[in-house]
């Protein structure tokens, strides 16, 4: 009899708004245990599953699963690859934009399902000043927006459409050299977007056109705007379409050197990270091993396709705002309750 492949689960207790419990219930339920012999080990720390990952890799696992976000990937991604072991991912971020881009369904049941089939693909990833990333990473007002993310305290998409909005509205555009492939150009830039992955996660398509294994960047420059191009920034964003905003400046190339005047804030797959004023990103060609579902690839999306995608940006919005007003009626209710006791006290 063939031996089991070894598959290592790591979660992040504290990625996303769910709790991990039900999905280790469902691993125990629905993994194939005829082929996979299986080990859940948590994380304890940020930093953490860089480690446990390179640990499994050096072990010759068959897969270390993420059950977390695009951070939770990173850390265990950059230690798999160019090793024989793969990456799995149970969605369980705020953002999820790696396996929103490779279609792995956001219901841990049915992501399980895919690690059962075991299919694998061979994708790029990306680095930026050394640091790996496999999503998106970049400079300005986006970056500028994770590291206010990180302090907020708690995580999921409530807090980054807060977070969002409140910072917009008080960010200077920077001026930025650009040198790719021989050339070099100047623009003032609200944020500059680096695609290995096509969304940041939300269904936010920042790099519509990239694609994981074409061996390029895909770089996205948003030029100032004022408050009456948001409207349509916003709706290009999730309808895939952000190439065609006249804010707009697209080009792909295999590297890039971002030149700024001051020191700042970078992020990797949302993550911030402080770096000077000369930043290099490239590209590495079919780096990493990930289980897919069947698919992946028809990365070259139809229109049907599209509008489901928007669909889902505009329902993921709505249950953004909804959670929001929510939250926001609750505050005013106990405000009231509060404000209500005082008066019958005195
Ligand atoms: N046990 C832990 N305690 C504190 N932080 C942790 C722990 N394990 C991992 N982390 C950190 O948590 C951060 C957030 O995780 P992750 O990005 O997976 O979730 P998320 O931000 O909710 O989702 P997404 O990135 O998809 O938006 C990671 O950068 C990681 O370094």
């Amino acid at each position: 009899m063939d031996e089991k492949k070894k598959i290592s689960f790591i979660i992040n207790p504290i990625s996303g708004t769910q709790g991990k419990e039900q999905v280790l219930k469902w691993i125990d339920e629905r993994l194939d245990k005829e082929k996979y012999a299986q080990e859940v080990v948590y994380t304890e720390r940020a930093g953490h599953a860089v480690e446990i990952a390179s640990q499994k890799a050096r072990e010759g696992v068959h897969a270390v699963v993420a059950i977390g976000g695009d951070g939770t990937i990173n850390e265990i991604a950059r230690s798999l690859v160019h090793t024989q072991t793969a990456l799995g991912i149970i969605p369980c971020g705020s953002g999820n934009g790696l396996a929103r881009h490779l279609q792995i369904p956001m219901e841990p049941k049915k992501a399980i399902d895919i690690i059962n089939e075991g299919l694998i693909d061979v994708i790029d990833y990306g680095k930026i000043n050394e640091v790996p990333f496999f999503c998106t990473c970049g400079v300005g007002f986006d970056a500028f927006v994770s590291l206010k993310f990180s302090k907020a305290g708690r995580r999921g998409p409530l807090t980054y459409l807060e977070k969002t909005l409140l910072e917009s509205l008080k960010y200077r555009p920077e001026t930025y050299e650009l040198e790719m492939d021989g050339s070099t150009l100047r623009y003032k830039a609200f944020l500059i977007a680096c695609g290995n992955a096509s969304q940041y996660g939300n269904n936010a398509y920042i790099a519509p056109q990239a694609t994981l294994t074409d061996g390029l960047l895909d770089v996205t420059i948003l030029e100032p705007f004022t408050v009456l191009d948001v409207p349509s920034l916003s709706f290009q964003l999730f309808n895939k379409t952000i190439d065609q905003n006249s804010r707009i400046k697209t080009f792909r190339c295999q590297t890039l050197r971002i030149h700024r005047s001051k020191p700042g804030v970078v992020h990797f797959d949302g993550d911030p990270m402080m770096m000077g004023n000369n930043i290099d990103v490239k590209i590495i060609q079919k780096g990493l091993q990930v289980i897919v579902p069947r698919t992946t690839g028809k990365e070259a999306s139809n229109v049907l396709q599209r509008a489901q995608d928007y669909i889902n940006g505009l329902k993921q919005l709505n249950e953004i705002f909804v959670e929001d007003i929510t939250q926001k009626n609750k505050m005013i209710i106990d405000k009231g309750k509060e404000q209500i006791k005082k008066l019958t006290k005195i």
